[in-house]
């Protein structure tokens, strides 16, 4: 691929190293201001591996910032993805405050967890909830669309949406009981992970700030209603259920089984880790469709005679090309995860460049599906660049369309987040026609861990007759 391997310095050499680029404490104002806007300038101002040293001497840090798909390659998957791990601040705080699922667990503790979550969430079993995801969406599609007498905040229409399925996809019948819980204290947790997170000082947890007061409560009534729920579970010996407690309850290996404690770390990580991301999706996919109507229009056909006058169901997405390659295009400019951290934890290198343990990495899924040597006019909102015949003949690096992760540790609710998007899309805009009100297809975003807009994402909804 022509074009692909620019470096920060105009000549590092075979083995030579970057520049060490932006001072050490300006670099992190300017991230606090704005994450994306900041790593996206600094990768147009010094190419695909951008170095810099943050922190004061002694205490200081090593970045990688990496816009390049073959560095992606290198860190997530082939021999060399154990020498890249989770340790990252974010990653440390996730597991102090909801624990160590699947997604902050590492080593043996994560092979264990792996084996038994993901049966969980094989292609099959995840289509089985497609019938409950419909319910939840016609539910707040109805709420939301009673009284339109103006434009709707996209955002936190589907920021309801997708809470809504998680929690209902989690804990089935015991959904309602859980809901005020989470509505209550999830934001507090997930405040307290983020600012600690991405944050220069980190106060020991002993330490009784009033964040990290208000971060215990509300991590003790998170824990509280989940282990409730789960003793309650285990009490009435119900394995019947197939909600996805009941199945993580159930899950065995042999005779091993996960524990309580493991069930409850997996379900407060789901909810962290399905709920915004799919919202996000979501949000901008209808952003971008209320820009083009003619899309718009030939994403309802399909859907219409998909569904025809029954109920959408996973089933019938596979018959939803357009809207499938709709939702790609959308996750390539606007990825829910912008940004995926590692530490090196043994040597390594990247992309030739010997990288040395301890130095934090940094692949930007924002970059790479914005790269000019991967993708032809990257910034034109395109759909048919997924199309199933286009993508069979696209020779593009495995990597170069990354919203999910990969390797090893990719995201395990890929199928879930992408039938519940198809679903949601599908019984939107089949009896509404949905009209941006920016002008534009690119909104002001930032990111913690999540992308977010920045000013709330506005369009008008008609329902069709
Ligand atoms: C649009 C929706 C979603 C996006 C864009 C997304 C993105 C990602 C990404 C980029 C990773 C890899 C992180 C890394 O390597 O550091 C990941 C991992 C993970 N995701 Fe998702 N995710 C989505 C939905 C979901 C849903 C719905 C669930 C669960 C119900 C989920 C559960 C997880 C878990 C458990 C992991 C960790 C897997 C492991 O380390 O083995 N995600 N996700």
């Amino acid at each position: 691929m022509a074009g692909l391997a620019r470096t920060s310095s105009p000549d590092p050499g075979p083995v030579g190293l970057p520049q060490v680029v932006g001072g050490r404490f300006r670099p992190v104002v300017a991230m606090r201001r704005n994450m994306v806007g900041y790593a996206e300038g600094m990768w147009r101002a010094h190419g695909d591996v951008v170095r810099q040293v943050l922190g004061p001497p002694g205490l200081d840090r090593e970045i990688w910032m990496l816009h390049h798909p073959e560095a992606a390659s290198r860190v997530l998957s082939g021999s060399s993805w154990r020498a890249f791990a989770k340790q990252d601040p974010v990653y440390e705080e996730v597991g102090r405050w909801l624990g160590h699922g699947l997604l902050t667990a590492e080593g043996e503790a994560w092979t264990r967890q792996k084996r038994f979550v993901q049966p969980v969430f094989t292609r099959a079993a995840v289509d089985g909830y497609g019938d409950l995801v419909v319910d939840e969406v016609e539910h707040v599609v109805a709420d939301h669309t009673r009284a339109l007498d103006g434009p709707v905040d996209l955002g936190r229409w589907m920021q309801e949406l997708a809470l809504r399925v998680v929690v209902r996809a989690l804990f089935g019948e015991s959904a309602d009981a859980v809901v005020p819980h989470v509505r209550r204290s999830f934001p507090v947790v997930s405040d307290t992970v983020v600012r600690r997170g991405v944050g220069v000082v980190r106060l020991p947890t002993a330490v009784p700030t009033p964040r990290i007061l208000r971060g215990r409560a509300a991590r003790a009534d998170l824990f509280g209603a989940c282990d409730g729920i789960v003793a309650a579970r285990r009490a009435a010996g119900d394995t019947g259920g197939t909600d996805l407690l009941t199945r993580l309850l159930a899950a065995r290996d042999g005779d091993e089984h996960l524990t309580d404690d493991e069930v409850r770390d997996q379900v407060l990580v789901f909810l962290l880790a399905g709920h915004e991301t799919t919202s996000t999706a979501l949000t901008f996919a209808l952003h971008l469709l209320g820009r083009h109507p003619d899309v718009q229009d030939a994403v309802r056909e399909e859907v219409r005679e998909a569904v025809g006058d029954g109920r959408p169901s996973a089933a019938a997405t596979a018959s939803m090309p357009l809207t499938t390659a709709v939702l790609k295009e959308t996750m390539r400019l606007y990825p829910s995860a912008p940004f995926v951290s590692r530490l090196a934890v043994a040597d390594d290198e990247v992309m030739g460049l010997p990288v040395r343990a301890g130095t934090t990495v940094v692949l930007a899924p924002w970059t790479i599906h914005r790269h000019p040597g991967v993708w032809d006019d990257p910034l034109r909102f395109d759909p048919a660049r997924f199309a199933p015949e286009v993508e069979a003949v696209a020779r593009r690096h495995r990597y170069a369309w990354m919203p999910f992760g990969g390797g090893p540790r990719a995201c395990i609710g890929q199928h879930f987040s992408v039938m519940e998007a198809l679903l949601a899309l599908a019984v939107v805009l089949r009896d509404h026609r949905v009209t941006a009100v920016a002008a534009t297809d690119h909104l002001p975003v930032d990111a913690l861990i999540t992308l977010f807009p920045t000013e709330p994402v506005l369009a008008r909804v008609e329902r069709l007759p």
